[in-house]
């Protein structure tokens, strides 16, 4: 069996968008093409909801078959041309029964897409004074995990507000990962508050390294996306962390330190399973 590598090169692209799907993909090629030209990540990953506004009026005409679409079809080419693996952030999906997703997408460096994500949990809140927001207004949930492998590295994918459920994260790290990735757009109210907090939260909780990225902050939205894209590694330590305009972060993930913490710091074999647990159903 081939060894897994120890350093993986991250790209985070966080992209502004707007209501001109064409152009907003294009905007993620162009800057896929010079990240890889000036980084030569191994693995690139873009934002929530990249090809449209982030919005439940949007969804489904914004909406796309999965893997014949137009956004598929670029992101194919793109990981195949620049011989990356790519985190396809998401877009709004048409699945079955004319049904909308909100899908996460990984290509690989043949072009091939090796895995899908629907967003699990809808992002459905009323925060009195700051935010409402019903995404089952118009998306259905998935009810799949995902996980993916790059160099014998597992990865798990979790979208936005997947990341407020722990039971997930702690499922992925039981099923061997050493990585979540979360496409996110928090906003300004829940943002500030919860979007540091949760990423070291799941980081801590669960030995590995959490990635987010989020869509630039553009105060014209409808809604208008926290930004501050961010990779925490797994004793929950900030490695890297954008701002809030459209920016690319990039930075070499050492998964030597998914083993020293979790040596150092053995929770999981000290858990009391005779007593409580999280179990997939
Ligand atoms: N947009 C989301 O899915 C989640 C979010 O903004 C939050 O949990 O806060």
């Amino acid at each position: 069996m081939a060894k897994a590598i120890n350093t993986l090169r991250l790209a985070l692209l966080q992209l502004k968008g707007s209501s001109d799907k064409t152009a907003n993909v294009r905007n993620a090629i162009i800057k896929i093409e010079k990240v890889v030209k000036d980084h030569q990540p191994h693995l690139i990953t873009l934002p929530e909801c990249f090809n449209c506004p982030y919005g439940t009026k949007y969804f489904r005409e914004y909406a796309e078959q999965i893997p014949d679409g137009f956004t598929s079809q670029q992101l194919s080419k793109a990981a195949l041309e620049n011989q990356v693996f790519i985190v396809g952030g998401t877009i709004p999906e048409l699945g079955e029964n004319d049904r909308i997703f909100n899908t996460c997408t990984v290509w690989a460096p043949s072009g091939e897409l090796i895995a899908k994500h629907r967003k699990m949990h809808l992002f459905d809140i009323d925060v009195k004074g700051g935010i409402r927001f019903k995404e089952s207004e118009t998306l259905s949930p998935g009810n799949e995990f995902t996980t993916f492998k790059i160099e014998g590295r597992k990865i798990g994918i979790g979208i936005c507000y997947d990341i407020r459920f722990e039971e997930m994260a702690r499922l992925y790290r039981n099923d061997g990962c050493e990585m979540i990735i979360y496409p996110a757009a928090f906003n300004m109210t829940t943002g500030p508050l919860h979007w540091e907090l949760l990423q070291r939260a799941r980081a801590n909780d669960n030995q590995l390294f959490v990635v987010t990225t989020s869509p630039a902050r553009d105060l014209a939205a409808d809604y208008v996306a926290y930004g501050h894209s961010m990779i925490v590694d797994p004793w929950a330590k900030i490695i890297a962390c954008a701002d809030e305009g459209e920016q690319t972060v990039t930075a070499d993930i050492d998964f030597a330190i998914v083993d020293q913490v979790r040596q150092q710091i053995p929770v999981f074999s000290q858990r009391r399973l005779d007593l409580y647990g999280t179990e997939l159903k």
